[in-house]
């Protein structure tokens, strides 16, 4: 089995840490995603992986096979970039038996591999098309069944689907979810898009400026934020004073001057309740089943709640309207700088 075991890694670019001191345990099998910001570190953390960047510090196993200081060939790695370097005088067929014609099997194994693939990331019927004729979606398909013709121990996809579009990217991750079940091969992919986080993988290793801040489920990690930046870059969330009237029920540590809210976490009510707090709608904006809610407290504050449409038309809510609003959950962190 092919776990990945990454232990105090560190990577200095002139006086920049760009990944420092990190440690991770990858399962086998597993679909892990480095999410952060631009600038983060999660590239530099996935060619350390690749053997494509050379540590300062730490150690690097994978299979329990130590690779710190082995050659980006012996580590057994698949890797695929933002852009599909395709060759563009070969045919996807071509371009998928590349690594195995290289690795000189058996012509007709070779044959049998490259048509399961093409089936595998449902291209069945353009395996005699060139690159170009392609979609940038069908093309980063064709870099997945290439890398994985020559069976990669592990497979590291660096913002694989950036360069294309929404609805695209959406189905390439459905492809790559899919994918990921019949092969299971341990897969690490870089993102700093968080729905594609959410929806692809296993475990979130969230990173920011070269460190762990948290690693977890996607439920994981949005329900339970172990700090303020996680919070705050999986998901919306309002950021309010823990003396905000909107927490009157709520009793925060004097140490936590800010509390995290998520929109959906804001309940609106058009009479006042125990412990609710009078509110002002700004505005009101429809993002297809969900609508969002613009509104500010008493002391300007401003608060953003999502709700649903249903609970618009029951609510009946109105620009300018006064609604009373109340928390159903927020997160207060012990050091908040
Ligand atoms: N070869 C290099 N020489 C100098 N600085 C580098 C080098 N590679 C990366 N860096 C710097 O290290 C930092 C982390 O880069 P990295 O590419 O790992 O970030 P990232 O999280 O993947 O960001 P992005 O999503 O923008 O690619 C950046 O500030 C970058 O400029």
């Amino acid at each position: 089995m092919t776990g990945i075991s990454i232990e105090n890694i560190s990577r200095k670019f002139g006086s920049f840490q760009a990944v420092d001191k990190i440690s991770l345990e990858i399962e086998s099998g597993s679909l892990i995603a480095l999410l952060g910001p631009s600038g983060s570190g999660k590239s530099t953390l996935l060619r350390l992986i690749a053997g494509l960047e050379t540590p300062d510090s730490g150690r690097i196993a994978i299979a329990g096979r130590d690779v710190t200081h082995r050659s980006v060939r012996s580590r057994g790695i698949g890797f695929v970039f933002q852009h599909y370097a395709l060759f563009k005088h070969m045919t996807i067929r071509q371009n998928i038996a590349f690594g195995l014609e290289l690795q000189k099997a058996p012509k007709a194994k070779v044959r049998t591999k490259v048509e399961a693939l093409l089936e595998l990331v449902q291209l069945q019927g353009l395996g005699d098309r060139y690159p170009s004729q392609l979609s940038g979606g069908q093309r980063q398909r064709v870099a997945l069944a290439r890398t994985l013709a020559v069976e990669p121990q592990v497979l590291l996809l660096d913002e694989p689907f950036g360069a294309l579009d929404a609805k695209v990217r959406k189905e390439l991750r459905a492809s790559l979810r899919h994918l990921h079940q019949q092969v299971n091969v341990t897969t690490i992919f870089v993102t700093h898009d968080q729905e594609e986080a959410m929806e692809l993988a296993d475990r979130i290793v969230v990173i920011n400026k070269g460190k762990v801040e948290q690693v977890g489920t996607p439920a994981e990690i949005y329900d339970n934020p172990a700090t303020p930046f996680v919070m705050s870059f999986v998901g919306p969330v309002n950021v309010l004073p823990s003396t905000s009237g909107i927490f009157q029920r709520q009793s925060f540590k004097p140490s936590s001057s800010q509390v995290f809210l998520r929109p959906h976490d804001v309940l609106i009510q058009t009479k006042p309740e125990e412990a609710s707090a009078p509110a002002k709608i700004n505005r009101i904006v429809h993002l297809g089943w969900e609508v969002e809610v613009e509104l500010s407290l008493k002391d300007g504050q401003e608060v953003t709640a999502y709700i649903t449409r249903e609970d618009l038309d029951r609510l009946q809510l109105q620009p300018t309207q006064k609604v009373y609003i109340k928390p159903r959950k927020a997160k207060a962190f012990a050091s908040v700088a």
